[in-house]
């Protein structure tokens, strides 16, 4: 195995996972049988998302990098199969995970890749978060639509028109969005970022909000129009944070894993997990979450909690030791709950 160090300025781009070489099974030196099957939804951006990761992988565990050392497969989940509906509508937790959960106990993966900030707080008895990579830009952006106006510094929703129709299905936004800007109209928006650009170029909304981080990868973050500061919209718990999961007792490729692991990128994630955890909310909650390292070392931790029509908005954040992020967050998510009104709680 190689230095595992980490540098993520050399993380290789765009690198494919390839099917196993007919001849059957490979093995590693510490044993294991090769390929390493990955688990990954199929839209553009978990792909992306999955190949970055093979490539860091790869580049940390050189013996990786000669053989055909990685076979995807891709698992519909439910938060892709239903694209007719808000996700809210449909409830439940981890819409996005659940099937690839069980392709991992069934043994058809041995690893996969997820969008933090749709993982579940509570994984399936057996499953372990093994690892998570460095933060991207968690920030939320608008995408403009030709009625915008020029974005400003100081206000970045004073582009948007009185009245204007943005799209979101995502509540957090929607209730900052509306808590900021009552006069506007928020209806869903559902599909891959692609479907939800094109529904802006088309004139169907006037706007959207979307993750920079998934524009980012995607090479789209030209249509990012205005960058929302995290004062003015507090972005989603483990935005733009990469993690995969295991099985628990696969104790070699669990070591492996967190042996890439991004400590900083562990700690914020920890925090904005059990803040979310805490929280308890069913998806209809608006909530958001993060944290940051202060100057002096310590750990920072924003949160929020509103009612989706923005008519409540309740927002803290508390410092303390990164050795205690998951503490820090729990007791940041309870104060929050604790004086929230029972109705956002859904
Ligand atoms: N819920 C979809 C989802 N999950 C993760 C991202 C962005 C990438 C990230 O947060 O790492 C997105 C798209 C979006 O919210 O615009």
């Amino acid at each position: 195995m190689g230095p595992l160090t980490r540098d993520g300025a050399l993380i290789e781009r765009g690198a494919r996972a390839r099917p196993a070489p007919p001849d059957g099974a490979m093995v590693h030196p510490h044993g294991r049988a090769l390929p390493l099957r990955v688990g990954t939804r199929g839209s553009p951006l978990a792909l992306w998302q999955t190949r970055d990761f093979i490539a860091l992988i790869t580049r940390f565990c050189p013996v990786l990098r000669h053989f055909e050392a990685f076979q995807e497969e891709v698992i519909a989940t439910t938060g892709d199969l239903v694209q007719d509906r808000p996700l809210a509508e449909i409830g439940g937790k981890g819409l996005f995970a659940k099937e690839i959960h069980e392709a991992l106990l069934d043994r058809r993966v041995d690893f996969a890749v997820h969008s933090l900030k749709d993982l579940e707080t509570e994984l399936p008895p057996g499953i372990v978060l093994a690892c998570t990579l460095k933060r991207e830009d968690n920030r939320d952006a608008l995408v403009l639509g030709p009625d915008c106006a020029a974005a400003t510094e100081e206000d970045p929703w004073a582009c948007l028109p009185r009245g204007a129709l943005v799209g979101s299905a995502s509540v957090r936004r929607q209730a900052q969005l509306l808590h900021a800007r009552p006069d506007l109209r928020v209806e869903p928006i559902r599909g891959n970022v692609q479907t939800r650009l094109a529904q802006v170029a088309s004139g169907r909304f006037g706007s959207s909000l979307l993750a920079l981080a998934g524009l980012r990868r995607l090479g789209l973050e030209e249509k990012a129009g205005v960058v929302i500061g995290t004062d003015a919209m507090l972005p989603a718990a483990c935005q733009g944070i990469v993690g995969v999961t295991c099985r628990d007792d696969d104790v070699e490729l669990h070591e492996l894993l967190s042996a890439i692991q991004d400590h900083e990128s562990r700690a914020v994630a920890t925090a904005e997990r059990a803040l979310l955890g805490a929280l308890d909310g069913s998806c209809r909650t608006p909530v958001g979450g993060h944290a940051r390292r202060l100057p002096d070392g310590r750990l920072m931790v924003e949160g929020l909690i509103a009612r989706a029509d923005g008519t409540f908005l309740l927002r803290r954040s508390l410092t303390g030791l990164v050795d205690e992020a998951a503490e820090l967050g729990r007791e940041l998510g309870r104060s929050l709950w604790r004086d929230a009104p029972a109705d956002v709680f859904g």
